[in-house]
Order: C-alpha cells, then sequence, then structure tokens
C-alpha cells in the first residue's frame, strides 16, 4: 500500500492491483503523514485493514463576505458529494493553527485513520484525549485496538525533531468501546513502542521531560498481559565498567525483536563508534554484536525470524549491506556476516579515534573527570616535509555526536587534501549521561574550549600547517565556529557556518526551540515563564555574538530560508556585525530548505563553495 500527497493509495496483492484509493479525497482527512516522528502505515494482523496517520480534517470556511455561490467550475462538480452538506464556518480563514516546527510544518493535529480494505472506507478514530496528538501507532493483540504515542499539545506545541524531551506517553484506544487507556508514566518523554512478534509484550524508549533534548535514555517493557511496565535497561550516568555508556539511540529500528520475543537489538552511539547492541528483556544484559570490528558505525536495518539485515561504514569506507543471523543467547560473539554488497576502503583517506581528557582548570566541578574524543581524517598521501590544512568541525546539538561513520563531504574534502578533525566535546551524546548534563550552563566555554584543546593537542602530533586551519559548522556547530573566531581571533583562517546560533536573546523569542535557549544558557524551562532582562543578558553573554568585534576570520554564511529551528535572522544578524566592522563575510540564501539545508541545490552549491571560501581563504 502506497499513498503520497494528493496521489492514489493503491493495493497490491503479489502482482495484481487489487484496488486504488484517494485518501485525500475521500474528504475524512487532510494530509497523510509520511514522517517518521508521526507517520505510520500498518496492517492490522488479520490484513484487513490499514492504520495510517493524516491531518485532522478542518472545517469548510468562508468569508464573512462571500458572495453568493457563482457556481461550480466544471471539475468542481466531480466532488463526492458529502453524504450532508458540509457544515461552513464564517470568519475562520485566517485561523492560526500551530505546527510542530522544523521538518514537521502545517502537522498541527493528527488523527489515527483506519482503512477498510473491502468496504474502501476510512475511520477516524474518535475517543482519544483532545489535548493529545497521536503517532507513531500499531495494532495491537487480535487487533481489537490500536497503540499509540500521545503528545500532549497544551498550552502550546513546541518543535519536535530532534526533541525527545517533549511530554508524551503510551496510550491503547479500544476500537470497539472507544476508550482510550494510558499505558506509561504521566511524567515523561517516550517513543518507538516496538510490539514483540509473540504480541506479548512493547518496548519503548523513555527519557526525561524538559532539558536536554536527546540524551540517555531508559529502555522500558510494558506486559500487555499483566499491564505491568519494568525498567529493561536504565539511564547510564557514567561508563560502565564494560565500557556500555547507556542508549542514547533517539528512536528503535522498525523491527528490533529476536524470534523469540526475549531479546531487543538497537544501533547506538558508544562513544564515537555506533555498534549494534543485543539486549536480553529478561535480565537487562546488554551485548555488542560488533564493538570489535574493525567498521566504525553499524545500523540495523531490519531483522526478521532472526535474520538481520545491516549497514555499516567507516569514515574511509562507504555504506556496505550484510546480513547474518542473530547468535543464540550467549554466543553473540560467534556473529558472522555475509556482506552483500561490497564497498572498498579509500586507500587515500586514514582515521583515528584521538580521545582528551581535559586539563585540571578546565574539569567540570559538578561532573568532575569528564573525558571527551575527536575523529582524525588525513589524506595518506602527503608529500614529504608537507604540511597538511586542517578543517576543525564541532556537531551540533549539542546534544548529538560524530560516530565513525562514512560523511561524503568529509571524505570528499580529504580527497582534496585536507586533514579534517570531528569533534566529540562534551555535552555530547553516548558519553554517559552526567557527560551530556555537564554542558547545559556552559555552552560558549566549556564546548568551545573542548574544540580548541583538541584542536591544539592534534597541532603538537606536528604535520600540519598552523597557519592554514578553518573551522566549519551548523546550528550550534555554527555556534562554536562563531565562538572560536571571535575568542580565537586570526587562529583560524577561514569559517564556514551553515545556519548558525549567533545570539540565544534574540533566538529564543522566534525558533520552535525556545526551551533549548533557555536550558542550554543554564536554566529550568515551564511552558509559563516570563523571561527577565538577567535571562536575556545571560543568553546574550554565552552567544557568539557577544565576540563578534575580535573576528578577524572571513566568514561564509549559508542560510534556509524556510528554516524553523535556527531562524536565518540569527545568521543575518551575525552577517551586519561583520560587515560593520569590515570583516569579508559572504552569505548565501538558499530559499525552500529549512535548517537541514539539504535539498540538492544547497547541498551541493554548499559544498562547492564551502571548499572554494576554504581554498582561498587558507591561501591554497
Ligand atoms: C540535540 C539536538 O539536535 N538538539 C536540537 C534541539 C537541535 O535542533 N539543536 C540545534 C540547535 C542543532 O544544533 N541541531 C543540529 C543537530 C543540526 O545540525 O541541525
Amino acid at each position: 500500500m502506497c499513498s503520497c500527497e494528493g496521489s492514489p493509495g493503491q493495493i497490491w496483492h503479489k502482482n495484481r492491483k487489487l484496488k486504488c484509493l484517494n485518501l485525500t479525497t475521500l474528504n475524512k482527512h487532510g494530509k497523510v503523514y509520511e514522517d517518521d516522528q508521526f507517520g505510520c502505515m500498518v496492517w492490522s494482523h488479520s490484513e484487513t485493514h490499514l492504520l495510517y496517520v493524516a491531518e485532522k480534517k478542518r472545517p469548510k470556511t468562508e468569508s464573512y463576505f462571500q458572495g453568493p455561490e457563482t457556481g461550480l467550475l466544471a471539475d468542481e462538480e466531480e466532488t463526492i458529494k458529502t453524504d450532508k452538506k458540509e457544515e461552513t464556518v464564517l470568519g475562520q480563514q485566517f485561523e492560526y493553527y500551530e505546527d510542530w516546527g522544523e521538518a514537521l510544518v502545517r502537522k498541527s493535529s493528527p488523527v489515527l485513520c483506519v482503512l477498510d480494505i473491502e468496504g474502501s472506507n476510512i475511520t477516524v478514530l474518535e475517543g482519544i484525549p483532545t489535548n493529545i496528538s497521536p503517532g507513531q501507532a500499531f495494532w495491537s493483540p487480535n487487533d481489537t485496538g490500536l497503540v499509540f504515542v500521545g503528545w500532549w499539545h497544551e498550552p502550546f506545541r513546541l518543535g519536535l525533531k530532534y526533541c525527545a524531551n517533549r511530554r508524551s506517553s503510551l496510550f491503547y484506544v479500544d476500537l470497539a468501546s472507544g476508550k482510550c487507556e494510558q499505558l506509561s508514566s504521566n511524567s515523561s518523554a517516550v517513543c518507538s513502542p516496538r510490539l514483540s512478534p509473540d504480541l506479548c509484550r512493547i518496548v519503548y524508549l523513555e527519557c526525561g521531560v524538559f532539558g536536554p533534548h536527546l540524551q540517555c535514555s531508559r529502555l522500558c517493557m510494558f506486559d500487555w498481559y499483566t499491564k505491568q511496565t519494568s525498567v529493561v535497561v536504565d539511564v547510564v550516568q557514567r561508563a560502565k565498567e564494560d565500557g556500555f555508556t547507556g542508549i542514547c539511540s533517539s528512536m528503535l529500528s522498525p523491527r528490533c525483536w529476536s524470534a523469540d520475543s526475549q531479546r531487543v537489538l538497537i544501533s547506538c552511539p558508544q562513544r564515537c563508534r555506533k555498534d549494534l547492541l543485543v539486549v536480553d528483556t529478561s535480565t537487562g544484559e546488554v551485548t555488542s554484536l560488533t564493538s570489535q570490528s574493525e567498521e566504525g558505525s553499524w545500523s540495523l536495518l531490519n531483522i526478521h525470524r532472526d535474520l538481520m539485515v545491516v549497514s555499516c561504514s567507516s569514515p574511509n569506507c562507504p555504506p556496505d549491506l550484510r546480513v547474518g543471523f542473530l547468535p543464540a543467547k550467549g554466543s553473540e560473539s560467534k556473529m558472522s556476516w555475509v556482506t552483500l554488497e561490497e564497498t572498498q576502503p579509500q586507500a587515500d583517506i586514514s582515521w583515528q579515534t584521538l580521545n582528551f581528557s581535559p586539563p585540571p582548570e578546565e574539569d567540570n566541578r559538578q561532573y568532575p573527570g569528564l573525558d571527551f574524543n575527536a575523529i582524525l581524517l588525513k589524506p595518506t598521501e602527503v608529500t614529504t616535509g608537507g604540511k597538511l590544512p586542517l578543517i576543525v568541525m564541532p556537531h551540533g546539538g549539542p546534544h548529538s555526536v560524530l560516530v565513525s561513520e562514512w560523511y561524503l563531504s568529509t571524505a570528499v574534502l580529504c580527497k582534496m587534501g585536507f586533514s579534517i578533525l570531528l569533534v566529540n566535546y562534551r555535552g555530547s551524546l553516548g558519553f554517559g549521561q552526567d557527560n551530556i548534563y555537564s554542558l547545559p550552563g556552559n555552552i560558549g566555554t566549556q564546548d568551545v574550549k573542548d574544540v580548541q584543546f583538541a584542536v591544539d593537542s592534534v597541532l603538537k602530533q606536528g604535520g600540519f600547517d598552523e597557519q592554514k586551519i578553518a573551522v566549519v559548522g551548523g546550528s550550534h556547530g555554527g555556534f562554536l565556529a562563531c565562538h572560536l573566531i571571535g575568542q580565537y581571533p586570526e587562529f583560524y583562517k577561514a569559517c564556514v557556518t551553515r545556519n548558525p546560533v549567533t545570539n540565544l536573546a534574540t533566538m529564543v523569542g522566534c525558533t520552535d526551540i525556545p526551551d533549548w535557549c533557555m536550558v542550554e544558557a543554564g536554566y529550568e524551562y515551564n511552558t509559563d515563564i516570563r523571561l527577565e532582562p538577567a535571562n536575556l543578558e545571560q543568553m546574550l553573554n554565552k552567544s557568539p555574538i557577544k565576540h563578534v568585534s575580535k573576528v578577524k576570520t572571513p566568514v561564509l554564511l549559508m542560510l534556509g530560508e524556510d528554516d524553523k529551528r535556527v531562524p536565518s535572522k540569527q545568521g543575518i544578524e551575525y552577517y551586519r556585525a561583520l560587515k560593520a566592522l569590515q570583516v569579508p563575510v559572504r552569505l548565501l540564501w538558499y530559499p525552500g530548505n529549512n535548517h537541514s539545508l539539504s535539498k540538492v541545490d544547497a547541498e551541493s552549491d554548499g559544498f562547492m563553495n564551502a571548499a572554494l571560501w576554504i581554498i582561498q581563504h587558507l591561501s591554497l
């Protein structure tokens, strides 16, 4: 079954098309959701019904000054007549419908929809609390109802993309009675519920509400028959003796259970690797299938009857596809893979992981003894005695992580002769919860100093041209790039930044994540908070704009016109400041692009201009 905006949904049986339905013209709901935040498309166990998520139908509206009906246009006469004249509401054409922000624009009120294949009719589920937005739904055992994640959207919606800390819970709605029951905590954030093959248990990820937007999660399990919930794997504050640093994946693979419904597979960042972990749901024991492998990053694509399909890669080797059977419990070390699609490591790129402990004076008093790391890529062919130019790349988030996987842009830059330093400063995912908690309130200092400490440490290795160093970053990575050129003027000879956070005090009022500005500046957030001048002053003081007067480094800015996360005015504010200071600055403006700048035009043009900007200003 497939259905895209406006195009018909088709139902096939093997190689025969059974039905073609245009879900939208049936006029029961708005656009079908195809995202991985709310979206789903799931057959009932009986394979007679299809569950999906769509935008709630909005009332037909007319202006108070609507003239008499001027007759329908020819094509409107074809409109399917509803069984009663559709209610028309006057004066609501300009009603504001808040949405779920970046990458979820115009998605406001999702509804659960069930298509009866035989009858070709659609039921929009009633009975779901009106203050909840449902998504990630699936059929309960025996198809008696639907299980879903519900996000509270009162008093207002905030950005949901990359924000696993939004208050949400697991719910069950019974199809016969329409009764809706809450299955998990009332005061946490949940996602990725996954039903076991024996239809007895549901695992899901759970973490705290507000606070860091991505963090260490608990793996919880709900027993369908006893209605009991257990914590299978709890939050890990500091790395355990075996190195396990906790589960900090923002979602579980669509299929993640072993055939015997005893174990769950999770692809999870562990420091700067992404490993395939097997969790025994009866003991909570966590075993890695891949930690001894050369490849730095593994992703579970699917598992069925213990046959796993995975993708794995390294910074110098593009992704390849592999299959393998999950070994019996206790024999995970005997894991063997068959490669379906061989890819070749790039012989002209070498990579290594570097671990750093901050100097004593930079230790975090509240969370002492934390370390961090970086991934260094270097061209293998260097002219004798030649010194390499270096591009420093801190990640965004700030609570995300750069794992040892294939990144096309960094591989190409390396092939062009650049060494690349990908920095996972304190506050990154995959190092335990304390590492994450160490950063909020310390942005603009701890993270900036960690990046500079990593750069200084690498330069001490020798072989790098200290006069040819550039910094590149997006979003919070752009925040760090702008801080670095302000706090270490003259050190970086070029800066490239994509949708950078430049001033938290002016961002907080126009971003879809105002809570992020508060939390990362060191404050608690709640929805009825009123900002005081002191709050704004602290946000300003932690922002790169505070240091702009010291900047000498030429800056290339790339901004997405439709960015709801870090509005483009942030980049323009920094651009104007540099223009006034007569610092060389160039701004690339990408219409139709949002925070990710990932459309082909922005990504391709952005890469070329970034590379040329660096070549020009490193005088290569
Ligand atoms: C962890 C994380 O991504 N936090 C989100 C609230 C977020 O969108 N942060 C942005 C400021 C950011 O830096 N995003 C990164 C992931 C990016 O590159 O877009």
